[in-house]
């Protein structure tokens, strides 16, 4: 017996019979004519037919599966009978199939025949989606659109750079003077600095400078998360180039694009002459690797490094390093990739050296110096013992200077310190749960708990939470683009005014009563923000689920993964036991822009001055570089 599987059910009709599936070459005979009682005809085939019949899944779509079933084991005149009193197919036939069990021997044998069909359609769509394994782009990492700066904010920027960073300037435009002038060099160069150089306002400059110089839009800028994105005005790198890149930094395969989807990247890329990425430590060299293959295969430039597209990389190697399992840190080639070209080796270095963040606060600089390089003296030590957070008043109070730990349990149990206080104070904390469901099943999903195959993940969810507590003036995070011309972005931060609750609920009593909220996102002023609905891959290849859920995290706390490349006036940083990784303390205490700015909470004297201040790899390799220059 053969089966046909329909991603979308076709209409039946009269050539859904398939006359010819069997004996098709006997002899043919004249069909008999029977009259029903009704007095219309109905004609008797000679020979049997396959029946077409669409197959559906039950745990997606069990409406139409129970009326499949309905339609083929049920006798019935007209199909307005089927339903009988019931208000579903599923109630008619489970309804039925007792009795349809007794008088149809080979219901059994079909229902038994549906679930294995429906397992191998599964097996079928698992490897479809292997073949297509096109990059999964998700919603919230949407790119933020770039605005040039006018020509006013351009000058001014101009003027202000120090030395260092309008020799860099100088150093880019002249290479575009040649390159415009027929030139085949391309640039490969690595541009790096103590925290707070300065590194992001150069790269902004240049941007605008390239985008000049060319009269076009010539250059894409993209950092590794979209926090850091956001940042710049740039994309996350998995989505400029299309890398599978996870959320988490996990690296799966990578396939070569084809089709219409290489298609639209190269018009994407038409224009392109530079690429920008910031934050360059924490990629990792098999990231690099990719970013060259992609590039070669958009420009159809196989033979060239990086498709021969110009390559500016920003960042520190002394601050965070790539998550351990994305990679080695982008310095290191692996052995296995031995004895291929050092992609690393190929770009040059560009130091700036003088500290613009925490200007006119020199020992605060001297100090951040000293913990880049692992060279923590203990009179600096004391300074910071001095910044230890005692009251938390004023600035320091529990819900107002930003609060910077390393690990998200931290992060997590400080807002739900605040939100105590503020459950305690009086006011009214709501616990909203998303809804979630399976839209789409590739297996029989019938008797499983949705949320045992939803990813615990946020980043698997498309940034949203399965749970949010929230209050009025709650200080929270988007996680979505939802307007980028409003300011409302990934990463935008501000307050509750106001939950404004579905069909006069005044709490969530079922999973659709998820509230909209109106926040006060300061000078990008107050907008109604409404639950958002992104799809994602269910766990255990499930299929397709959907959740729906405010796009929000709360945000009286940061890790400090997430505070790469900001600056902040005021921060209470920890600097205690939980630090994980080198570079972290150095990191976090550099986002402040002055010792007055910054309180500690603990401070733990091995993680600043014992056996592993910095990342040592990471210095070695800038020596390298320097000595090479
Ligand atoms: N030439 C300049 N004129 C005025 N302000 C500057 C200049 N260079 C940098 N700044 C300011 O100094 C602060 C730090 O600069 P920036 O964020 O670019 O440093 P960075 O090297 O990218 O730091 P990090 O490595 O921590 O991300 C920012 O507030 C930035 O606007």
């Amino acid at each position: 017996m053969a089966y046909n599987h329909y991603t979308k059910p076709p209409v039946i009709n009269e050539e859904s019979i398939d006359t010819d599936a069997y004996a098709p070459h006997e002899q043919t005979t004249r069909r008999r004519l029977i009259t029903l009682t009704d007095n219309t005809k109905m004609t008797i085939r000679n020979t049997p037919a396959v029946v077409r019949v669409p197959n559906f899944v039950a745990a997606s779509d069990p409406e139409s599966y129970y009326y499949s079933l309905l339609i083929q084991y049920m006798p019935y005149r007209n199909e307005t009978e089927l339903l009988g009193e019931f208000n579903s197919a599923r109630d008619a036939f489970l309804a039925n199939e007792e009795s349809l069990r007794q008088t149809n021997a080979y219901l059994e044998i079909y229902r038994e025949r549906d679930r294995q069909l429906e397992n191998t359609f599964a097996q079928v769509h698992a490897f479809q989606i292997l073949e297509h394994a096109e990059p999964m782009e998700l919603d919230h990492e949407e790119e933020v659109p770039y605005l040039p700066m006018n020509e006013d904010q351009f000058l001014q920027a101009k003027q202000s750079m120090n030395a260092g960073q309008k020799e860099i300037f100088t150093l880019v435009t002249q290479s575009i003077q040649n390159q415009m002038s027929g030139a085949e060099e391309r640039l490969k160069i690595f541009f790096t600095g103590g925290a707070g150089v300065g590194k992001t306002f150069l790269l902004k400059l240049i941007r605008d400078q390239i985008n000049r110089c060319y009269a076009k839009d010539a250059v894409k800028v993209c950092s590794l998360t979209g926090v850091a994105a956001r940042l710049i005005n740039g994309a996350t790198i998995h989505c400029t180039l299309k890398l599978p890149v996870q959320k988490d930094g996990r690296i799966t395969g990578m396939s070569p694009l084809s089709g219409n989807y290489l298609r639209i990247m190269r018009q994407q890329w038409h224009q392109t002459e530079f690429l920008i990425v910031d934050e360059i430590s924490m990629v990792s060299y098999q990231m690099l690797c990719m970013m060259d293959a992609r590039l070669r295969q958009i420009k159809n430039c196989e033979n060239e490094f990086f498709g021969g597209v110009n390559i500016l990389l920003f960042g520190d190697l002394l601050q965070l390093p790539p998550i351990k399992r994305s990679g080695t840190p982008v310095f290191k080639q692996p052995e296995h990739l031995q004895p291929a070209t050092h992609l690393w080796r190929l770009f040059t270095l560009c130091e700036l050296t003088v500290n613009m963040r925490q200007q006119g606060d020199q020992t605060f600089i001297d100090i951040l110096n000293a913990l880049r390089v692992g060279e923590l003296t203990t009179q600096h030590f004391s300074i910071l013992m001095g910044r230890l957070l005692q009251d938390t008043s004023d600035e320091f109070a529990i819900d107002k200077a930003l609060r910077v730990y390393p690990t998200n349990q931290q992060v997590n149990d400080h807002n739900s310190a605040v939100l105590n206080l503020y459950r305690n104070n009086g006011a009214r904390i709501y616990k909203i749960k998303a809804q979630d469901q399976l839209v789409h099943a590739t297996r029989n999903a019938d008797n499983v708990d949705i949320a045992t195959i939803i990813p615990a993940d946020i980043n698997k969810t498309g940034g949203l939470p399965a749970e949010l507590e929230i209050s009025v003036g709650a200080k929270v995070m988007l996680r979505s683009n939802i307007d980028v011309s409003k300011g409302l972005v990934n990463g935008a931060i501000g307050y509750i005014n106001e939950i404004v609750w579905p069909q006069f609920r005044r709490t969530q009593m079922y999973a659709t009563d998820v509230p909209s909220v109106r926040i006060d996102f300061a000078r990008d002023g107050v907008h109604l923000i409404h639950p958002k609905a992104i799809q994602f891959p269910a766990k255990y290849n499930y299929g397709t689920a959907e959740r729906r859920m405010l796009p929000l995290i709360l945000s009286w706390a940061s890790t400090i993964h997430k505070m790469q490349g900001s600056t902040v006036d005021h921060a209470v940083v920890y600097l205690g036991a939980k630090l994980f990784e080198e570079g972290q303390a150095y990191m976090a205490l550099s986002r402040v822009r002055s010792l007055q700015g910054l309180r500690i909470e603990k401070l733990d004297c091995d993680k600043l001055t014992g056996k592993k201040p910095c990342n040592n790899e990471a210095l070695n390799e800038l020596n390298r570089m320097r000595n090479k220059n």
